[in-house]
Protein backbone atom coordinates (compact mmCIF):
# COMPACT_ATOMS: atom_id res chain seq x y z
CA UNK A 1 0.00 0.00 0.00
CA UNK A 2 1.72 3.34 -0.52
CA UNK A 3 2.54 5.63 2.24
CA UNK A 4 1.77 8.99 2.24
CA UNK A 5 4.24 10.97 3.79
CA UNK A 6 5.34 14.70 5.15
CA UNK A 7 9.03 16.07 5.30
CA UNK A 8 9.49 19.23 7.81
CA UNK A 9 13.05 20.63 6.41
CA UNK A 10 13.14 20.11 2.30
CA UNK A 11 15.40 22.45 1.84
CA UNK A 12 18.33 21.09 4.40
CA UNK A 13 21.01 19.02 3.39
CA UNK A 14 19.01 16.02 4.97
CA UNK A 15 15.87 17.03 3.98
CA UNK A 16 16.59 17.32 0.37
CA UNK A 17 18.30 13.71 0.02
CA UNK A 18 14.80 12.63 1.99
CA UNK A 19 12.87 14.05 -0.87
CA UNK A 20 14.55 12.62 -3.54
CA UNK A 21 14.91 9.68 -1.52
CA UNK A 22 10.99 9.32 -0.81
CA UNK A 23 10.13 10.33 -4.75
CA UNK A 24 12.17 7.26 -6.44
CA UNK A 25 10.34 4.76 -3.91
CA UNK A 26 7.36 3.90 -5.73
CA UNK A 27 5.55 3.07 -3.17
CA UNK A 28 5.84 6.24 -1.59
CA UNK A 29 3.83 9.51 -2.19
CA UNK A 30 5.04 12.58 -0.50
CA UNK A 31 2.18 14.65 -0.03
CA UNK A 32 3.33 17.58 1.38
CA UNK A 33 6.32 19.43 3.02
CA UNK A 34 7.17 22.02 5.92
CA UNK A 35 9.31 24.91 5.65
CA UNK A 36 9.01 28.08 7.18
CA UNK A 37 10.12 30.18 4.56
CA UNK A 38 7.99 28.78 1.54
CA UNK A 39 4.47 28.26 2.69
CA UNK A 40 2.08 28.33 -0.05
CA UNK A 41 4.54 27.60 -2.69
CA UNK A 42 5.20 23.94 -4.01
CA UNK A 43 8.48 22.18 -4.22
CA UNK A 44 8.80 22.65 -7.71
CA UNK A 45 9.20 26.36 -7.10
CA UNK A 46 12.73 25.96 -4.78
CA UNK A 47 13.79 23.42 -6.85
CA UNK A 48 17.58 23.40 -7.39
CA UNK A 49 18.18 24.07 -3.54
CA UNK A 50 20.42 20.86 -2.50
CA UNK A 51 19.09 19.31 -5.80
CA UNK A 52 15.02 19.06 -5.04
CA UNK A 53 13.54 17.58 -7.90
CA UNK A 54 10.65 19.71 -9.67
CA UNK A 55 7.57 18.46 -7.80
CA UNK A 56 3.96 19.49 -7.54
CA UNK A 57 4.45 19.04 -3.81
CA UNK A 58 2.76 21.26 -1.80
CA UNK A 59 4.30 23.30 1.22
CA UNK A 60 2.99 24.55 4.26
CA UNK A 61 4.85 27.39 6.68
CA UNK A 62 2.19 26.37 9.23
CA UNK A 63 2.61 22.64 10.42
CA UNK A 64 -0.84 22.32 12.29
CA UNK A 65 -2.39 23.40 9.33
CA UNK A 66 -0.65 20.60 7.34
CA UNK A 67 -0.76 17.77 9.46
CA UNK A 68 -4.58 19.27 9.68
CA UNK A 69 -5.05 19.51 5.99
CA UNK A 70 -2.81 16.29 4.71
CA UNK A 71 -4.40 12.97 5.51
CA UNK A 72 -0.60 11.12 6.27
CA UNK A 73 0.81 8.15 7.53
CA UNK A 74 4.21 9.14 8.34
CA UNK A 75 6.09 12.32 9.15
CA UNK A 76 9.34 12.60 8.92
CA UNK A 77 11.64 15.58 10.56
CA UNK A 78 14.77 16.81 9.38
CA UNK A 79 14.79 20.65 11.29
CA UNK A 80 16.28 22.03 14.21
CA UNK A 81 15.56 20.57 17.67
CA UNK A 82 13.15 23.09 18.86
CA UNK A 83 11.09 23.24 15.42
CA UNK A 84 11.22 19.12 15.48
CA UNK A 85 10.18 18.97 18.95
CA UNK A 86 6.94 21.16 18.58
CA UNK A 87 6.33 19.04 14.56
CA UNK A 88 6.36 16.26 16.68
CA UNK A 89 4.04 16.61 19.51
CA UNK A 90 1.90 17.86 16.63
CA UNK A 91 1.89 14.96 14.38
CA UNK A 92 1.14 12.32 17.22
CA UNK A 93 -1.68 15.13 18.23
CA UNK A 94 -2.87 14.29 14.82
CA UNK A 95 -1.84 10.42 15.03
CA UNK A 96 0.78 11.39 12.22
CA UNK A 97 3.43 8.68 13.22
CA UNK A 98 7.01 10.45 13.00
CA UNK A 99 9.98 9.47 11.94
CA UNK A 100 12.57 11.97 13.66
CA UNK A 101 16.23 12.41 12.66
CA UNK A 102 16.76 15.72 14.05
CA UNK A 103 19.56 15.84 16.68
CA UNK A 104 19.95 17.74 19.88
CA UNK A 105 16.61 17.21 21.89
CA UNK A 106 17.10 17.35 25.42
CA UNK A 107 16.28 14.83 28.16
CA UNK A 108 13.15 16.20 28.99
CA UNK A 109 11.77 16.67 25.32
CA UNK A 110 12.81 12.89 24.79
CA UNK A 111 10.29 11.71 27.51
CA UNK A 112 7.37 14.20 26.86
CA UNK A 113 7.07 13.19 23.09
CA UNK A 114 7.52 9.32 25.06
CA UNK A 115 4.53 10.03 27.51
CA UNK A 116 2.88 11.68 24.37
CA UNK A 117 2.88 8.35 22.01
CA UNK A 118 2.32 6.46 24.99
CA UNK A 119 -0.75 8.07 25.53
CA UNK A 120 -1.97 8.16 21.77
CA UNK A 121 -1.02 4.61 20.98
CA UNK A 122 0.55 6.53 18.61
CA UNK A 123 4.08 4.86 17.17
CA UNK A 124 7.51 7.22 16.80
CA UNK A 125 11.14 6.37 15.93
CA UNK A 126 13.50 9.08 17.09
CA UNK A 127 17.06 7.50 15.36
CA UNK A 128 20.08 9.98 16.09
CA UNK A 129 21.68 8.18 13.50
CA UNK A 130 20.27 6.64 10.66
CA UNK A 131 23.04 4.46 8.94
CA UNK A 132 23.66 1.40 9.49
CA UNK A 133 27.18 1.12 10.13
CA UNK A 134 26.99 3.60 12.68
CA UNK A 135 24.28 1.56 14.43
CA UNK A 136 26.71 -1.27 14.62
CA UNK A 137 29.48 0.91 15.56
CA UNK A 138 27.30 1.70 19.03
CA UNK A 139 26.58 -1.65 19.40
CA UNK A 140 30.36 -2.98 18.97
CA UNK A 141 31.01 0.29 21.31
CA UNK A 142 28.84 -0.80 23.41
CA UNK A 143 29.76 -4.79 23.92
CA UNK A 144 33.35 -3.44 24.14
CA UNK A 145 32.64 -1.13 27.00
CA UNK A 146 32.17 -4.22 29.07
CA UNK A 147 35.70 -5.42 29.17
CA UNK A 148 37.34 -2.22 28.05
CA UNK A 149 35.72 0.68 30.68
CA UNK A 150 38.29 3.19 29.54
CA UNK A 151 36.78 4.98 26.65
CA UNK A 152 36.59 8.65 24.71
CA UNK A 153 34.83 9.28 21.56
CA UNK A 154 35.86 11.44 18.80
CA UNK A 155 32.75 12.68 16.38
CA UNK A 156 33.89 14.62 13.49
CA UNK A 157 31.27 16.98 11.75
CA UNK A 158 30.71 19.33 9.08
CA UNK A 159 31.46 22.72 10.01
CA UNK A 160 27.55 23.42 9.38
CA UNK A 161 26.48 21.49 12.13
CA UNK A 162 24.55 23.03 15.00
CA UNK A 163 24.71 21.44 18.01
CA UNK A 164 27.47 19.57 19.65
CA UNK A 165 28.29 17.35 20.48
CA UNK A 166 26.55 14.95 18.08
CA UNK A 167 23.17 12.93 18.90
CA UNK A 168 25.71 9.56 17.63
CA UNK A 169 27.98 10.80 20.16
CA UNK A 170 25.05 11.11 23.23
CA UNK A 171 23.51 7.85 22.02
CA UNK A 172 26.58 6.20 21.89
CA UNK A 173 28.01 6.90 25.04
CA UNK A 174 24.41 6.33 26.80
CA UNK A 175 24.70 2.82 25.09
CA UNK A 176 28.04 2.05 26.83
CA UNK A 177 26.79 3.50 30.03
CA UNK A 178 24.39 0.31 30.29
CA UNK A 179 27.55 -2.06 29.83
CA UNK A 180 30.35 -0.56 31.58
CA UNK A 181 31.58 0.00 34.93
CA UNK A 182 31.56 3.64 36.31
CA UNK A 183 35.17 4.68 36.25
CA UNK A 184 36.68 7.95 36.81
CA UNK A 185 39.16 8.15 33.96
CA UNK A 186 42.42 9.81 33.68
CA UNK A 187 44.14 11.11 36.36
CA UNK A 188 42.51 11.91 39.73
CA UNK A 189 44.54 15.42 39.76
CA UNK A 190 44.35 16.16 36.25
CA UNK A 191 43.60 20.09 35.47
CA UNK A 192 42.33 21.79 32.17
CA UNK A 193 45.17 24.38 31.61
CA UNK A 194 42.99 25.26 28.52
CA UNK A 195 39.32 25.23 29.11
CA UNK A 196 37.64 22.09 27.41
CA UNK A 197 40.74 20.10 26.53
CA UNK A 198 39.40 17.47 27.72
CA UNK A 199 36.38 17.67 26.05
CA UNK A 200 32.44 16.96 27.53
CA UNK A 201 31.95 14.81 29.96
CA UNK A 202 28.98 12.61 29.97
CA UNK A 203 28.85 9.90 33.08
CA UNK A 204 32.42 10.08 33.14
CA UNK A 205 33.09 9.18 29.45
CA UNK A 206 34.93 12.13 26.96
CA UNK A 207 33.15 13.69 24.08
CA UNK A 208 35.88 15.51 21.58
CA UNK A 209 33.60 16.64 18.55
CA UNK A 210 35.74 18.05 15.68
CA UNK A 211 34.02 20.83 13.21
CA UNK A 212 35.88 21.22 9.35
CA UNK A 213 34.20 21.99 6.01
CA UNK A 214 34.55 18.96 4.32
CA UNK A 215 33.40 16.55 6.57
CA UNK A 216 30.18 14.57 6.47
CA UNK A 217 29.82 13.03 10.11
CA UNK A 218 31.94 10.63 11.18
CA UNK A 219 33.20 8.91 14.87
CA UNK A 220 35.66 7.01 16.37
CA UNK A 221 35.15 5.23 19.95
CA UNK A 222 38.82 4.91 21.63
CA UNK A 223 39.10 2.38 24.31
CA UNK A 224 42.35 1.61 25.92
CA UNK A 225 43.64 -0.43 28.36
CA UNK A 226 47.25 -1.40 29.58
CA UNK A 227 49.25 -2.66 26.68
CA UNK A 228 46.34 -2.36 24.06
CA UNK A 229 43.89 -0.26 22.83
CA UNK A 230 40.64 -0.72 20.49
CA UNK A 231 39.16 1.90 18.22
CA UNK A 232 35.56 1.40 16.46
CA UNK A 233 35.08 3.53 13.51
CA UNK A 234 32.54 4.92 11.13
CA UNK A 235 32.67 7.10 8.37
CA UNK A 236 28.93 8.67 6.38
CA UNK A 237 30.39 9.62 2.95
CA UNK A 238 27.54 11.29 1.99
CA UNK A 239 23.74 12.01 2.99
CA UNK A 240 23.11 8.93 1.08
CA UNK A 241 24.03 6.75 3.62
CA UNK A 242 21.24 7.36 6.26
CA UNK A 243 18.57 6.96 3.82
CA UNK A 244 18.34 3.02 4.28
CA UNK A 245 17.59 3.67 7.89
CA UNK A 246 14.98 6.61 6.85
CA UNK A 247 13.29 3.79 4.58
CA UNK A 248 13.51 1.31 7.67
CA UNK A 249 12.05 3.55 10.08
CA UNK A 250 9.56 4.71 7.97
CA UNK A 251 8.22 0.49 7.52
CA UNK A 252 8.42 -0.34 10.80
CA UNK A 253 6.59 2.73 12.73
CA UNK A 254 3.43 1.35 11.27
CA UNK A 255 3.42 -1.22 13.76
CA UNK A 256 4.28 0.67 16.50
CA UNK A 257 2.51 2.05 19.64
CA UNK A 258 5.23 3.55 21.28
CA UNK A 259 7.91 5.55 20.70
CA UNK A 260 11.38 3.90 19.68
CA UNK A 261 14.74 5.70 20.14
CA UNK A 262 17.22 4.22 18.11
CA UNK A 263 17.14 2.29 15.34
CA UNK A 264 19.45 -0.07 17.10
CA UNK A 265 15.86 -1.06 18.44
CA UNK A 266 14.25 -1.73 15.29
CA UNK A 267 16.77 -3.60 12.69
CA UNK A 268 15.74 -6.88 11.63
N1 LIG B 1 19.56 10.91 12.21
C1 LIG B 1 20.47 11.00 11.24
O1 LIG B 1 20.96 10.00 10.70
C2 LIG B 1 20.90 12.35 10.78
C3 LIG B 1 20.45 13.44 11.44
N2 LIG B 1 20.80 14.68 11.05
C4 LIG B 1 20.17 15.77 11.76
O2 LIG B 1 19.12 16.26 10.93
C5 LIG B 1 18.95 17.66 11.16
C6 LIG B 1 19.07 18.39 9.82
O3 LIG B 1 20.39 18.24 9.35
P1 LIG B 1 20.88 18.95 8.01
O4 LIG B 1 19.94 18.64 6.93
O5 LIG B 1 22.30 18.62 7.88
O6 LIG B 1 20.72 20.49 8.43
P2 LIG B 1 20.44 21.73 7.49
O7 LIG B 1 20.85 22.93 8.28
O8 LIG B 1 21.00 21.53 6.15
O9 LIG B 1 18.84 21.75 7.37
C7 LIG B 1 18.00 22.09 8.42
C8 LIG B 1 16.66 22.53 7.86
O10 LIG B 1 15.81 22.90 8.95
C9 LIG B 1 15.25 24.19 8.69
N3 LIG B 1 15.04 24.92 9.91
C10 LIG B 1 15.96 25.54 10.69
N4 LIG B 1 15.36 26.13 11.73
C11 LIG B 1 14.05 25.89 11.61
C12 LIG B 1 12.92 26.23 12.37
N5 LIG B 1 13.04 26.96 13.50
N6 LIG B 1 11.71 25.82 11.96
C13 LIG B 1 11.58 25.07 10.84
N7 LIG B 1 12.62 24.70 10.06
C14 LIG B 1 13.83 25.11 10.45
C15 LIG B 1 16.28 24.89 7.82
O11 LIG B 1 15.66 25.90 7.07
P3 LIG B 1 15.98 27.47 7.27
O12 LIG B 1 16.73 27.90 6.05
O13 LIG B 1 14.61 28.07 7.34
O14 LIG B 1 16.78 27.66 8.52
C16 LIG B 1 16.78 23.75 6.93
O15 LIG B 1 15.95 23.56 5.82
C17 LIG B 1 20.02 18.05 12.18
O16 LIG B 1 19.44 18.01 13.46
C18 LIG B 1 21.06 16.94 12.06
O17 LIG B 1 21.80 16.75 13.22
C19 LIG B 1 21.64 14.89 9.99
C20 LIG B 1 22.16 13.83 9.31
C21 LIG B 1 21.83 12.46 9.66
O1 LIG C 1 24.25 16.88 11.58
C1 LIG C 1 24.67 15.85 10.99
O2 LIG C 1 25.22 15.91 9.89
C2 LIG C 1 24.45 14.55 11.63
N1 LIG C 1 23.76 14.49 12.72
C3 LIG C 1 23.42 13.32 13.46
C4 LIG C 1 24.04 13.40 14.83
O3 LIG C 1 23.99 14.48 15.47
O4 LIG C 1 24.55 12.40 15.31
C5 LIG C 1 23.73 12.05 12.71
C6 LIG C 1 24.97 12.11 11.87
O5 LIG C 1 26.06 12.10 12.73
C7 LIG C 1 24.97 13.33 10.97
Amino acid sequence: MTKKIIIAGPRGKMGAEAVQMVDKEPSYDLIACIDRKNGGKSIKDIQDTNGLPALDVPIFENPETCFQEMDADVFVDLTVPGAGFEHTKLALLYGIRPVVGTSGFSDDQLAALQDLSMTHGTGCIIAPNFAVGAVLMMQFAKTAAKYLPDVEIIEKHHDQKLDAPSGTAVKTAAMMQENRENKQQGHPDEKETLDGARGAETDGIHIHSVRLPGLVAHQEVLFGSPGQGLTIKHDSYNRASFMEGVKLCIRKVEDLDRLVYGLENILD
